[in-house]
């Protein structure tokens, strides 16, 4: 569905995305983690033809990004991290609005309109002006603006950024409601986020890709944080003094045994070492088989503040330039011109 490929974009000599390359399948939800400033959105307002690239190339389904970027607008709906809304038109007002900008033949509209509304539950509100909505509701008009004209591919850059906790879930629902029809990408800096609503998460951080991969498999790419708790069969003293024979362990943990004739230990190596086969050899020669083994993987929220804190050392480049500011459009700017204009100022940091 999408194939990006080698995209960098530079701004002057700072790097924002740095030869990133991935896929998105149809049907997927796609997250798109990092720290502030790790390139997401730089990324998704490239695929969205907001702003061109430095180098690389976007197709989405087979239609490339700089080519035909009006092909590929009307395959896209997206939810910029500034919703466009117009707080003083109604949900109606507005939403038929965008109906008209995104082309919805007349035929349809009306219905359609109807059909958004009821997908991202705000028919109630359609007579309430925007400006006196919730932030939750704002942002499912953000959100029904972006599925209008049901494109394949729907875009969502910090779904859930300023909302309270249950907003947090009325919204994640919904994308995952919209993931029956659609593909989705959704830009977070929460891990929790991502792994409770995505197939699939893409790590960035200084542009760079670090993995993709499901959720559940994000920590096999960072191995063990070095410990492995074990449960070993046979006399105390003769199981220590063998592990004590193991240079490379550099700490033991014992804990409490729960089965008679049994030890529970964790011992320890450096993080990028892997212990397992020597441990088992050394117990296998001793007779005092492993019944358990288990490498202490890191959690989700320890990978992510892996990556946040490699990143930290860099600060400096990451601070919002004016330009960056003045790169934030009015909603009607972003409606009007998405995609049709140069980023003018890049190259001036
Ligand atoms: N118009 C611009 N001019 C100069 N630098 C920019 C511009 N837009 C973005 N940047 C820089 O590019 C880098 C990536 O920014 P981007 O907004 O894509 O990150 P992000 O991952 O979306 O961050 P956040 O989670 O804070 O929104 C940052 O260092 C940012 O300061």
């Amino acid at each position: 569905m999408i194939e990006v490929k080698n995209l960098v974009k530079r701004y002057g000599n700072h790097t924002a995305v740095d030869d990133l390359s991935f896929t998105v399948d149809k049907g997927q939800i796609l997250g798109f983690l990092g720290p502030n400033g790790a390139g997401k959105s730089t990324t998704m307002n490239i695929i969205t033809g907001y702003i061109s690239a430095t180098e690389g190339t976007v197709t989405v389904n087979g239609v490339d990004v700089f080519e035909e970027p009006e092909e590929v607008k009307k395959m896209i709906g997206y939810l910029p991290e500034f919703p466009p809304l117009y707080p003083d038109l109604t949900v109606l007002e507005y939403l038929n609005f965008v109906a008209d900008i995104k082309k919805v033949k007349r035929s349809l509209r009306k219905q359609m309109v109807e059909e958004v509304m009821e997908a991202t539950k705000i028919t109630d509100m359609r007579n309430r002006l925007i400006k006196h909505l919730s932030k939750g509701y704002k942002q499912r008009v953000g959100l029904a603006q972006a599925i209008m004209g049901y494109p394949e591919l729907i875009i969502l850059d910090e779904p859930t950024v300023g909302l309270d906790p249950k907003q947090i879930i009325e919204i994640r629902e919904l994308i995952r409601e919209l993931s029956k029809n659609h593909t989705v990408i959704l830009s977070s800096h929460i891990m929790q986020e991502v792994s409770a609503v995505c197939d699939s998460v893409m790590i960035i951080d200084k542009g760079k890709l670090i993995l993709q991969d499901k959720p559940e498999n994000l920590s096999m790419h960072f191995g063990s944080t070095g410990g492995l708790k074990l449960v070993i069969r046979g006399d105390k003293d003769s199981i220590m003094k063998e592990l004590g024979k193991i240079d490379r362990i550099t700490k033991y943990e014992e804990n409490e045994a729960l089965e008679e004739g049994t030890i529970n230990v964790t011992v320890y190596c450096k993080e990028d070492d892997d212990i397992r086969e020597e441990v088992f050899y050394s117990m296998s020669k001793n007779k005092t088989p492993i019944l358990e083994m288990q490498s202490i993987r890191m959690s989700l929220e320890d990978i992510f503040l892996k990556v946040t804190q490699d990143n930290s050392s860099t600060d400096s480049s990451n601070a919002e330039s004016e330009e960056a500011d003045n790169n934030r459009k009015q909603p009607e700017e972003i409606i009007s011109s998405k995609g049709e204009e140069e980023d003018s100022n890049a190259g001036d940091l």
